[in-house]
């Protein structure tokens, strides 16, 4: 496991935030961290990154202790929620202290994220708008390529096309180098498409955590009708809901995604189709089982 959190707690005065987590993310993957206003998430990340100290528990990246470890600190990249720079210097300056801090620091890509973000690297950056300065946060981030990139509301206040630029880049660095990175929102449809694991994080504690891949191979929409109006038997399989359009029924079900086409063939249905879940729809259905309503977690 490239990062790994072992039954950790953090109490802030009277108050715990984190109640006793253990998460792993494994090298090369992407893990979402969900969970709505002040579920933690800053706080888990923040010990995740090794610049908070758990009361209890352990974090370790790469099999070695986080916190104030320097050797691993330089191999990961942490940004924060609030962005921290040395607001008198620009971008060129900042790449200059990230080149001494980061060994696999690449030139090249500093300078072609330069023309894909049309930036100014010799204005200061706190006279950059919010988004921009979280542009050259990713800038220098991702020109740094470090093992590990822990992300904390990454994307919030980005246009599209940046957007999209950073997520392209970051996941190419998933793919040819193995880079682990965890992300944390509050939108489920914002990290969708990037990640490999959710974890669901409520009130200190981790309430799910799932291979969206398993997710999306367990539970199926499928559509069907029969001649007269016919009813489809359905007694032996696993519904979580079902709905009817007209003559046309709408299931959505858990299991094998073969026996429940087999299921509904074999009742010689007029129509049958799979249709596509999103991951926000499985995931309605998930926290209802587990005794939760989506909104209320998110
Ligand atoms: N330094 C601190 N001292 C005291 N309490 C803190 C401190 N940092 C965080 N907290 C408390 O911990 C709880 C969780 O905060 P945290 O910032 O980790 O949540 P979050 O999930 O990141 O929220 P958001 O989505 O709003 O950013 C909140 O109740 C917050 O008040």
């Amino acid at each position: 496991m490239m990062i790994e959190a072992a039954n950790i707690r953090k109490k802030f005065q009277a108050e715990t935030v984190i109640e006793d987590v253990s998460l792993s993310v494994r090298k090369g993957s992407v893990y979402g961290l969900l969970g709505s206003n002040g579920a933690g998430k800053t706080t888990l990340l923040r010990m995740l990154a090794g610049i908070l100290k758990a009361n209890r528990g352990s974090v370790h990246i790469d099999g070695q202790p986080v916190f104030e470890n320097n050797a691993v600190k330089e191999r990961v990249i942490f940004l924060q929620d609030d962005l921290y720079f040395f607001s008198q210097y620009t971008p060129k300056q900042m790449a200059a202290f990230y080149k001494e801090t980061y060994a696999s620091w690449d030139e090249e890509r500093y300078t072609s994220l330069k023309q894909m973000l049309g930036l100014d690297e010799n204005k200061k950056i706190n006279k950059l708008s919010k988004g921009m300065k979280r542009q050259v946060a990713f800038w220098l981030a991702l020109s740094s390529k470090p093992d590990v990139m822990i992300l904390d509301e990454p994307f919030d206040g980005l246009d599209a096309v940046v957007r999209k630029t950073i997520k392209s880049m970051m996941l190419q660095d998933v793919a040819e180098r193995e880079m682990t990175v965890i992300i944390s929102s509050h939108n489920l449809k914002e990290v969708e498409d990037i990640c490999d694991y959710i974890g669901i994080l409520h009130k200190g504690t981790i309430l799910l955590e799932r291979d969206i891949d398993d997710l999306k191979e367990e539970f199926h929409k499928v559509q069907v009708a029969f001649r007269k109006g016919k009813e489809p038997v359905t007694d032996s399989l696993s519904l979580v809901h079902k709905e009817k359009r007209g003559s046309v029924y709408i299931y959505i079900l858990r299991g094998n995604k073969e026996e429940i086409e087999d299921h509904f063939l074999s009742q010689e249905p007029v129509v049958f189709d799979q249709l596509t879940l999103t991951l926000e729809e499985i995931f309605i259905y998930e926290m209802r089982r587990v005794g939760y309503a989506e909104e209320d977690i998110i």
